[in-house]
């Protein structure tokens, strides 16, 4: 056979192969193992094998995933799939609830975060949390963002804490705004403002992920924007894991998408892949807006 048919016929073979794989991950059941790639080539935290239990509902089911340094991770799925319980275990907010029972493994940096030598505030300075609905403490601007690096004794005078809280502000995109108002209440602010400064009040311990549960959802498009260009800046420097219900906002911000679906992590990939060309039936159906 000529070299040029021989190739054709191995590639027309490949091509077999491919659609069969292509079809079997399509068309798995969805208790299948995830489809795509968990890992991340620079990963910061890996989860593996994280189930969750409040009482006797199973909120996550093994689930494992790498996050990398530097990248934005969007969370999506239906209501009730257990994007936010997931959130919650990567920097041990569970531990808040009485029910919850975590089970595997989550590494930060390599090591475990459920180990018994790991202090859950110090583990919540550099695996931060912004939450849905802005929630300033009952305090000025300025002792908003000063908190954390005084709880965790980070300035040694007046002048570093006024560095640290002025390059948070700046960081956080919000000290131009605030500059001439920084001992009024961080509650003055509007929604979109107070939503900065709890960010500026997350990256002022230096973490190295943010979390991120829905952080726009109280606020309007304007005050939205300005979050997500604010996320891809914070990108540079940090990772973020964003659960977030807009698909658009997802493929806005997000280098991954990790699709989730009662308790399990169906696929995760590239987002572009994901919403273009979603590899499992289940993606394909939400994100296609069949269930949602
Ligand atoms: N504190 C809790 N106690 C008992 N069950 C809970 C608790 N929090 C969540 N659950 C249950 O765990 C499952 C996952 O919930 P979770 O809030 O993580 O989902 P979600 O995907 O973030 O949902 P949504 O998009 O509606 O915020 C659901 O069945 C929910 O009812």
């Amino acid at each position: 056979m000529p070299v040029k048919d021989q190739d054709a016929n191995n590639s027309s073979a490949a091509a077999e192969t491919d659609d069969a794989a292509y079809a079997k991950e399509r068309f798995a059941a969805p208790d299948a193992a995830t489809v795509g790639t968990v890992e991340s080539a620079d990963s910061n935290m890996s989860a593996r094998d994280v189930n969750v239990w409040y009482g006797d509902i199973h909120a996550i089911q093994g689930v494992t995933l790498e996050i990398g340094r530097n990248e934005v991770i969007a969370l999506i799925g239906p209501s009730g799939c257990g994007k936010s319980t997931f959130l919650r275990c990567l920097n041990r907010m569970n531990d808040t609830i009485e029910s919850a029972r975590v089970t595997g493994q989550i590494l930060l940096d390599g090591q475990d975060i459920y180990s018994k030598d790991i202090d859950p505030v110090a583990l919540r300075a550099r695996v931060g949390m912004v939450f849905q609905k802005p929630n300033p403490f009952p305090k000025s601007i300025y002792d908003n963002v000063a908190y954390g690096p005084r709880i965790h004794g980070l300035a040694a005078s007046r002048a570093e804490l006024d560095d640290i809280v002025h390059g948070s502000l700046e960081r956080a995109g919000l000290l131009k705004e605030v500059r001439d108002r920084i001992d009024e209440p961080g509650t003055s602010l509007s929604g979109g403002q107070q939503q900065r400064l709890c960010i500026a009040r997350t990256i002022a311990v230096n973490p190295e992920v943010i979390l991120m549960d829905e952080p726009c959802s109280a606020l309007d498009p304007i005050a939205t924007a300005r979050i997500e260009d604010l996320i891809d800046e914070l990108s540079q420097n940090y990772a973020i894991v964003i659960v977030t219900h807009s698909m658009q906002q997802a493929a806005r911000v997000s280098q991954r998408v990790a699709y989730f679906h009662l308790g399990r992590l169906v696929e995760v990939d590239e987002t572009d892949r994901v919403f273009t060309n979603p590899r499992h039936k289940l993606t394909e159906d939400y994100i296609t807006g069949r269930f949602g």
